[in-house]
């Protein structure tokens, strides 16, 4: 059952060979399924050449698919106990060993070869223990190097094999996977996932998982292994309604797009919170107290108010002429027209429609009333052509949007902040300080905290159509012209294609359309506004708004959810303090806590310091036990008044020889970022980056608010007392810088170190 090291290393690599010949044959046979498809060219009827775009897409994402699962697409094998029969029938592979992967794969007779690490058959993987074994004997970690294995670990879990001495030892899996120097995109973790991790990623679909956990965690892990089985497990459910992966910044983002791919799971929609709002790429709000305002509640209520107050009455009756004949336009009837179309309660936009019938309807029988007066005499004319004239009319149509203005919620937000008198009488009731904050002049950028604000307004504006839009119909007539002139372009391809004259125009306008329809879930999703996913992951959740909140939740109806952060770790002005006060408006108490303890990423003696820093502070805070001691304490290196920069280029080059090709961060208080990026950029030029970091840089140099989330083997923190007073004095922001590090912590200062900072 068990040889030497080598004899097993040359076994399980026969079999890992094995598994690399069949991912083989499946993409050999996909790229060729993919091929003879293309090859039916542009000919047969529409249906026939949509159903052959669905087979091609199909088949590109097998093949995606396929290549993103390559590397290390196997890590574990579990030898069982005796099985019964019927169990070992029902697997098909009677006892032989589970090998366990990044995807499902069977020979052509569909015996298994391995099995997808979601699967049900898979958890006892990552369950068994010795105490409770759920019929493993045997857990082998798997490590490979390109196709061959390179190292096993042994877990043996039955005491007879123990004594056999059926196992190999080494450092052990999981503090192999973190010595590994960070490149700045994160990896997976699937073939290291620990128990109390397994559990969270496993729970049901339904409800809210809130996930908290100290720095270094695995909750951004976590998150992002939990929407793979969910996707795996609900492919039904979630393949038409989509997952959503919600997180703090676009570098954030960067950093963490690579995990699903790699386990096998495109189609994911991923957004930082200030791209939610289709359309506009919006950036941070650094003025504390604006995002405190706009993340508050009530804000929907101004919102609402705002929205109200642009469907205007007139201050006097008002005089139009239609055609020659002049009309009045009475107060009372802007009233009634505003009463009925405000019935309807449609949104704004769309509630303008009856509100315009009504107003015209009005008029017109005004019009055939003083046309007959004028010609002396009932008449039965048809006059149905009267309404149209009214519509048509300059003087209606400029009274009519006086009083009900078509608006973009864009156009709302913008005007609401530029006109302090429409704020003012949205927002009665709140403080002139707060209104003067939200002042800025039109046309400024939207921020994160407009964001949530902006969907409120559309949910309330509906949608907007623009009166000098065409109607729809017009649509597909430019659609037409537009083909008609791909239409001569592809003349020849066509001909040689042996098609002369079968394809008109309105059929490839029909296909345009097709397409657009046939798009897949994440495509439209990411587009559509009122679209309704099937799960939300928020990470770092705790720096969310109330607002933002709100936002998400008209994003899932269902309320399924998987929130993760760290309250302690909260720096947005407009973040939670604990997550009931976070939750409670939106899921009442209706949410499953659970809570990660181990720290993977931060040596102890680092992680320590941390935990006293944010115990001075009065923070609370939850302290995760780390797996690793580390080499090395905080470094800290005192300089005078205005040497700062100077020291710190000065120490990075022995930093970078500590991180021996890893990746390097320098985080800066906002005020010395410029000149320490450009200090950093001179001597080290294009290694250096701004975001998470690349394979080509090896050093950034950002601020505290961008490491949220992200990690890297060294790290720097220049004079950490501007950190603290940057954010109002709180310490969550040190408290994110220190813990970044997997391996050394170098600290620059010329103010008092924060409380804690050196053990007393
Ligand atoms: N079971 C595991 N096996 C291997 N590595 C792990 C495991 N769990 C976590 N890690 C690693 O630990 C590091 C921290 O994980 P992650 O970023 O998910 O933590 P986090 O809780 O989101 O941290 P923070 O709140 O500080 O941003 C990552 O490098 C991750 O790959």
């Amino acid at each position: 059952m068990s040889g030497t090291i080598e004899q097993d290393l040359l076994a399980e690599s026969q079999y890992v060979s094995r598994l690399y010949d069949r991912l083989d044959e499946l993409r050999a046979e996909k790229v060729q399924q993919l091929a003879r498809t293309r090859a039916t060219g542009a000919v047969g009827t529409f249906q026939n050449q949509s159903e052959r775009d669905s087979f091609a897409s199909l088949y590109e994402d097998r093949i995606a698919q396929l290549d993103a699962v390559q590397d290390r697409l196997v890590f574990g094998r579990l030898d069982l106990a005796e099985q019964g029969e019927a169990q070992a029938e029902s697997n098909g592979a009677g006892n032989s060993p589970r090998y366990i992967g990044r995807i499902g794969l069977s020979d052509e007779e569909l015996n298994r070869l391995m099995i997808d690490w979601r699967a049900s058959e898979a958890a006892p993987f990552y369950q068994a223990t010795a105490l409770n074994p759920r019929g493993v004997r045997r857990r082998r970690h798997l490590m490979l190097k390109g196709r061959t294995v390179a190292g096993i670990e042994d877990d043996v879990l039955d005491g007879t094999w123990l004594d056999e001495g059926h196992t190999h030892h080494g450092e052990g899996a999981l503090m192999a996977a973190l010595r590994e120097k960070r490149t700045g995109r994160m990896g997976d973790i699937v073939g290291t996932i620990q128990a109390e991790q397994d559990a969270i990623i496993r729970a049901d679909l339904p409800g809210a998982v809130v996930v908290q956990g100290g720095p270094g965690t695995g909750k951004t892990a976590v998150a992002l292994h939990r929407a793979a089985f969910l996707l795996y497990e609900y492919r039904e459910r979630l393949k038409h309604a989509g997952v959503l992966i919600v997180g703090p910044s676009n570098s954030f983002m960067r950093y963490i797009e690579r995990v699903l791919p790699s386990l096998g799971e495109t189609g994911v929609v991923m957004s930082s919170v200030g791209e939610l709002y289709h359309g506009v790429h919006a950036g941070p709000e650094t003025a504390r107290n604006v995002a405190r305002v706009k993340g508050r509640l009530s804000m929907a209520k101004v919102i609402g108010a705002a929205v109200r107050n642009r469907q205007r009455l007139l201050a006097e009756d008002r005089t139009v002429v239609v055609e020659g004949t002049r009309l009045t336009l009475t107060r009372g009837m802007v009233r009634n027209a505003r009463e009925r179309a405000r019935h309807t309660h449609k949104p704004y936009n769309e509630a303008r429609e009856t509100f315009t019938k009504v107003i015209v309807g009005d008029l017109a029988e005004q019009l055939r009333r003083k046309l007959e007066e004028s010609a002396g005499q009932p008449s039965a004319a048809d006059r149905s052509y009267l309404p149209q004239e009214v519509r048509e009319s300059w003087d209606v149509r400029v009274a009519i949007n006086l009083c009900w203005m078509p608006m973009t919620p864009q156009g709302l937000l913008s005007e609401l902040f530029a006109k302090p008198h429409l704020l003012e009488a949205a927002a009665p009731r709140m403080s002139p300080a707060d209104r003067d904050a939200l002042f800025r002049p039109a046309g400024s950028p939207f921020t994160e905290a407009d964001v949530p604000l902006l969907d409120e307004a559309a949910e309330l504006l509906g949608e907007f159509v623009n009166p000098q839009d065409l109607p729809d119909t017009s649509q597909y007539e430019r659609d037409v012209e537009n083909a008609k002139r791909a239409l001569d372009n592809m003349d020849t391809m066509l001909a040689n294609a042996g098609i002369d004259g079968v394809v008109t125009a309105e059929q490839v306008a029909a296909v345009n359309q097709e397409t657009a329809a046939s798009a897949s879930a994440a495509e439209r999703a990411v587009s559509d506004r009122t679209w309704a996913y099937g799960h939300i992951v928020v990470d770092e959740a705790q720096e969310l708004s109330p607002m933002q909140w709100r936002l998400l939740v008209r994003r899932c109806p269902m309320k399924s959810f998987t929130i993760v952060g760290d309250i302690a770790q909260t720096s947005a002005a407009s973040g939670a303090n604990s997550w009931a006060q976070a939750l409670e408006p939106f899921f009442a108490d209706r949410y499953k806590l659970e809570e990660l303890t181990v720290n993977y990423r931060t040596p102890a003696q680092i992680a320590d310091a941390a935990v006293r820093v944010a115990q001075a502070a009065g923070l609370r805070i939850t302290t995760p036990q780390a797996v690793r001691e580390g080499d090395w304490p905080p470094v800290i290196t005192t300089v005078g008044k205005g040497e700062l920069i100077q020291s710190l280029i000065e120490q990075l080059p022995d930093e970078l020889e500590y991180s021996a090709g890893g990746l390097q961060a320098v985080i800066v208080p906002q005020e010395l970022l410029a000149a320490a990026r450009a200090a950093v950029t001179e001597l080290y030029t294009e290694r250096v980056g701004t975001g998470s970091g690349g394979l080509a840089q090896d050093i950034v140099v950002i601020s505290a608010r961008e490491s949220k989330g992200l990690e890297f083997d060294g790290v720097m923190i220049v004079e950490p007392a501007l950190l603290v007073a940057e954010v109002d004095g709180g310490v969550g922001d040190l408290y994110v810088a220190m813990t970044r590090t997997t391996q050394r912590l170098h600290v620059i200062h010329n103010q008092p170190l924060p409380a804690g900072f050196t053990e007393a």
